[in-house]
């Protein structure tokens, strides 16, 4: 769901407004676990070395980003690796040992117990896999319940509840209880019940990871369709790479409890950090994600009329097509402006991963 590309920017550096903002987060397991992040000779440790010299796991070790507004920013890794606790670390489920915490500016780590509770009621709602729906209220009451401990009249609450029932696709399932539903539906209503708060960005600890391949792929479509309506903020945990790569705007690809690349899903398929990154993303359709804003050869065709003008943003799945169709190279163009041209030696260059020398005429 990516619309936004950062060339040259593989560290994924904020340009927008941030909404959370970490510097070096550390959350240590263990006995005397604040030591860890302020002794250099066991932060640099690995995490076998580490337990073996004090017993400890570092399951966020020295991690720093920025969570822009607007933005669907996914944490990924296998299993292990760290990324509840980190999410968990964004609103104090967790404690961090070490590091701070923003969000809008405000120290997170500094917060009473009433302004914590706030946070998480109003500023950053947490959608869990076991959605811990109440069995015995019905699908409306479920969702209205957020709003009721929130302190909204009946009237009111059950309005905006239908409402957000409605926008999650369970029009007429109203008066249904859990127990009547899929596994697909009650998820919608988890989802529907972290949505009717509004909290300003919504925090998915692998929603979808219990359901099956179908249901999974309209959740995951229902979450495109309401960040592309709403824009709203969402984080959301995966440790399945398809799923990161179609719903992050930005990718933070963990291992170890260290955060070992942020980009954009382009950028971590086509400019891994390390052998890690590289050995993760091997069996990705490159063509699927990779745009002809990377296939391109820069520089203007010199036609005057942009031959198979192409969009940057489309992917070279797309550019295969347009070029085998018509014969010839294709131009990149925004605005009118052409940026460059793709070629048959460029596309198959880039769906190889390999550089491709060779250029063909318009
Ligand atoms: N309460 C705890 N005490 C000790 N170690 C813990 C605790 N919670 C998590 N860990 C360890 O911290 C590391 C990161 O765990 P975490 O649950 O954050 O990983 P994850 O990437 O979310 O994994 P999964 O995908 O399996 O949920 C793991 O090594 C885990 O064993």
């Amino acid at each position: 769901m990516s619309t936004t590309t950062e060339p040259g920017n593989p560290t994924g550096s904020t340009t927008g407004a941030p909404v959370f903002s970490v510097q070096n987060l550390w959350k240590v397991f263990g006995p005397k676990a604040d030591q860890v992040p302020a002794d250099p000779a066991l932060a640099a440790l690995d995490p076998a070395g580490l337990r073996a010299r004090t017993g400890c796991t570092a399951a966020v070790h020295d991690v720093s980003f920025d969570v822009r507004k607007g933005e669907v920013f996914v944490v990924m890794g296998l299993s292990g690796s760290g990324k509840s606790t980190l999410v968990r670390c964004l609103t104090r489920l967790i404690e961090p040992t070490a590091g701070t915490i923003a969000i809008d500016g405000e120290d997170v780590r500094a917060m009473d117990r009433t302004r914590l509770r706030e946070l998480r009621r109003h500023r950053a709602a947490m959608v869990f896999q076991h959605f811990g729906l109440l069995p015995h209220r019905t699908v409306l009451d479920n969702v209205a319940y957020g709003l009721e401990i929130q302190g909204v009249g009946k009237a009111e609450r059950r309005a905006r509840a239908k409402e957000i029932v409605a926008k999650v696709g369970l029009d007429g399932m109203e008066q249904r209880r859990p127990s009547q539903l899929s596994g697909g539906q009650r998820q919608r209503v988890g989802l529907a019940r972290a949505l009717a708060v509004d909290p300003q960005v919504l925090l998915f600890d692998e929603p979808f990871s219990a359901l099956d391949p179908l249901i999974r792929r309209d959740m995951q479509e229902e979450v495109v369709r309401l960040h592309r309506e709403e824009g709203r903020t969402m984080v959301f945990i995966t440790h399945d790479l398809s799923e990161a790569l179609k719903l992050g705007d930005r990718i933070a690809l963990m291992r170890d409890g260290r955060v070992v690349q942020l980009g954009s899903p382009e950028e971590i398929v086509a400019r891994p950090a390390d052998d890690y990154v590289r050995e993760f993303v091997r069996d990705v359709p490159r063509e699927q994600v990779l745009t002809v804003r990377t296939a391109m050869r820069p520089g203007g065709c010199g036609a005057p009329d942009h031959p198979g003008a192409l969009p940057p943003d489309a992917v070279v799945a797309d550019a295969v097509k347009a070029v085998a169709r018509s014969g010839r190279a294709a131009c990149v163009v925004e605005d009118g402006r052409c940026l460059g041209v793709v070629d048959h030696a460029r596309l198959l260059g880039v769906v190889a991963g390999v550089e491709s020398p060779a250029e063909e005429a318009v």
